[in-house]
């Protein structure tokens, strides 16, 4: 490495070595001896944007200079990874989690053997309800924004509580922890105990106290409002209209909620809504679909609720660790896919019970597999099975999609944000064993009927992608700036 960040002092910086992404499902893209040039002057509305890409770059430095002759040698820091154990060090777009409860981060790996509707009112009410404690709440989003920034997660989508006061201080802590993220306060004013419950009116005036927090006085461009009605059953016609009007009138706020995830819930909603078609029709006929709408779940939907989703241009949050874990079902990605709908992926903490998106990838990967066992014909088995590289892309540019980001993040171009992640596979305490005979960058051995097999880059990305995990993620950068060490 040449040099260290020192992002108040230098202008412009060129991070130099392999670079790997999807830039579309099921493509990696790997680009080798790569300079990627980013400008991180806080005074320019450029900031945090890559300005240019060189492949094959022989010298960064020069690079940059060809790009703009009127920075100095002191305006500019490379960041060189090029060195040494070359195929195991690479950058990555940062992870995307389109779903994840910073609140109910206490209790992962807590949730027997319960399914949704009983695993709420055991575990999750009365912990979310607790929150209101502002220094509890400190304790659980620092340390929840710091775990999974740890993961290479640089984007979050997040539900709070339905506490106004402890919702602004997450806003306030992903802001200066530099995570990129969504912040919603939970909203809900119906079949909720009664001590964790909202009127309408004042759902609605919390939830406007947090948008001007959020918006006016924290005023941070990567810290955006969502708002979150929890889910049907726990939200009022007059509650969830009032969502979506805010959305509108504050030109198309993004908005999440749950749907479609448990078969018992399906029913409870066709029971408390007879009058819509569908659970989809639920947030369909009050407005709240759009294309900044973010829908966790979505097991057990049918054609004609996919078709009204792909005409909404919502997203799809898939958690395959949740849905497993309180068994709700096995959400059909490819299915979604096909249809042109957008998916990535949500860990769900605390139905999910790690915040590392990378488990979530290997997960949605398995339970494709489960899903492919269960058809009949034999070219169907092989298209539902998700491969590594399609659930990188869920992880990254896919779930940049889902959030309706996918111009911003997600992928390496210019123009896009520079949130990235640095993987060594072989960091100390790695969980990953690769044999020295098996870097792809080794100088080519004579071969011989005994000459063990090189790996490709895509093997050793394998590799790691099933057996990586926070140790691997050296560094974490949000907007140019480094927001995590390992
Ligand atoms: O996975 C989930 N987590 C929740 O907190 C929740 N609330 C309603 N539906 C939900 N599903
Ligand atoms: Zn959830």
């Amino acid at each position: 490495m040449i040099s260290v960040d020192k992002h108040c002092v230098y202008k412009f910086h060129v991070f130099y070595g392999t670079f790997v992404d999807t830039p579309g499902l099921g493509r990696l893209r790997i680009r080798f001896n790569t300079a990627v040039g980013v400008c991180t002057d806080e005074s320019s509305n450029k900031n945090g944007k890559i300005e240019f890409i060189k492949e094959n770059s022989e010298n960064p430095l020069d690079d940059v200079k060809n790009f703009d002759p009127s920075l100095t040698y002191s305006d500019i820091a490379i960041i060189d990874y090029t060195h040494a154990t070359h195929s195991s060090v690479f950058f990555l777009p940062g992870f995307v989690d389109t779903h994840i409860h910073a609140s109910q981060y206490p209790n992962v790996g807590i949730f027997g053997n319960s399914t949704l509707l009983d695993w709420l009112q055991t575990y999750t009410f009365p912990l979310e309800a607790s929150l209101q404690d502002l220094d509890m709440a400190q304790l659980v989003y620092e340390r929840i924004v710091r775990r999974t920034l740890a993961n290479g997660t640089t984007t979050a989508a997040y539900y709070t509580t339905i506490d106004a006061a402890s919702t602004k201080l997450m806003g306030r802590i992903c802001s200066e922890l530099g995570q990129r993220a969504l912040v919603g306060k939970v909203c809900m004013d119906a079949c909720s105990p009664e001590y964790y419950v909202e009127s309408t009116k004042e759902s609605l005036r919390s939830c406007e106290e947090v948008l001007n927090f959020l918006q006016d006085e924290l005023n941070d461009p990567k810290i955006l409002p969502v708002l979150t009605p929890r889910f049907a059953p726990s939200c009022s016609r007059e509650l969830m209209k009032g969502l979506a009007a805010e959305s509108r009138s504050r030109g198309s706020l993004h908005i999440q909620t749950h749907l479609s995830e448990n078969e018992s819930e399906v029913d409870w909603v066709k029971s408390l809504f007879p009058e819509c078609k569908s659970y989809t029709d639920v947030y369909d006929s009050c407005g709240l679909l759009h294309n900044k709408t973010i829908l966790a779940h979505c097991i057990h939907l049918s054609d004609e609720e996919a078709r009204t989703i792909q005409k909404r241009g919502s997203g799809i949050s898939h958690c395959p660790i949740s849905n497993t874990s309180i068994t709700s079902g096995e959400c059909r990605v490819r299915w979604l896919l096909d249809q042109g709908i957008d998916v990535g992926l949500g860990t769900d903490v605390s139905g999910g019970h790690t915040c590392s998106i990378l488990a979530c990838a290997r997960q949605a990967l398995l339970v494709s597999r489960h899903l492919a066992m269960k058809e009949k014909e034999e070219q169907n088995k092989e298209r539902v099975k998700l491969t590594v590289a399609e659930a990188l892309y869920l992880a990254t540019l896919g779930g940049s999609r889902a959030l309706d980001m996918g111009e911003s993040l997600g992928s390496f171009e210019v123009g896009k944000q520079f949130d990235t992640q640095l993987v060594d596979v072989e960091s100390q305490g790695s969980n990953v064993d690769v044999f020295p005979w098996q870097h792809s960058s080794l100088p080519a051995m004579k071969l011989t009927l005994h000459t063990p097999p090189l790996i490709a880059q895509e093997n050793l990305l394998a590799k790691w992608f099933f057996n990586g995990d926070d140790r691997n993620v050296v560094r974490v950068w949000v907007g140019g700036k480094l927001s995590h060490t390992l």
